[in-house]
């Protein structure tokens, strides 16, 4: 059984570029494995967490302190999937594993135009995949050994990706004496 304070599921962060994916993914590993999916991005709009905007990015500002204090709760429970396309303010103590999605150059820049993207928003994402930058935060944040990046330029890979997250979610209960 899993020592007192251990959690009785794991913590999954699913991160990258936006359009990389990340909410098809979670939401399908949401509904597979019956683990509760936390759009940052949503949970901060809904909770008075995005503050003034940013002209330059063209996006709202993140209060981190904020959202942090709201997701502490949650996040002790386990069994959550945090869905966020940044990952170095979350404590390291609260995943278990990390996925970094990535995709090419090219379909990404069609998804996010068929999002609206335009201009310089369009650019920066895109600069922001092809420079890794979302991979070496993640590097930067958490074990190396617990870090993953996982291709999702298809529907076939983001098939394997649920099926690889799947198993991996199977060995920990395993692992942990929760099955
Ligand atoms: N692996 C994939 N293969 C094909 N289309 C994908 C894949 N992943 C995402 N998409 C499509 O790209 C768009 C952006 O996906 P989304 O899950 O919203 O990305 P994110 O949450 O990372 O911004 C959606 O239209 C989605 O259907």
């Amino acid at each position: 059984m899993p020592g007192v304070g251990a959690r009785n599921l794991p913590n999954i962060l699913v991160t990258g570029t936006p359009g990389t994916g990340k909410s098809t993914l979670c939401q399908q590993l949401a509904e597979a494995h019956g683990l509760q999916w936390i759009e940052v991005g949503r949970l901060a709009k809904e909770s008075g967490c995005l503050e003034e905007y940013d002209e330059e990015y063209q996006c709202p500002v993140l209060n981190e302190d904020k959202i942090l204090d709201i997701m502490e709760d949650m996040l002790s429970e386990g069994g959550k999937i945090v869905d966020y396309h940044g990952c170095d303010f979350f404590p390291e103590r609260w995943f278990d594993i990390v996925f970094v999605l990535r995709t090419d150059n090219t379909l990404l820049h069609d998804r996010l135009t068929n999002r609206g993207y335009t201009g310089k928003k369009l650019e920066d994402n895109i600069q922001c995949e092809i420079f890794q930058t979302i991979l070496e935060e993640a590097r930067e944040s958490y074990k190396e050994e617990i870090v993953h990046e996982l291709p999702s330029n298809s529907p076939e890979e983001m098939e394997s990706n649920v099926d690889r997250i799947g198993l991996w979610l199977l060995n920990w209960k395993q692992d942990n004496g929760v099955l």
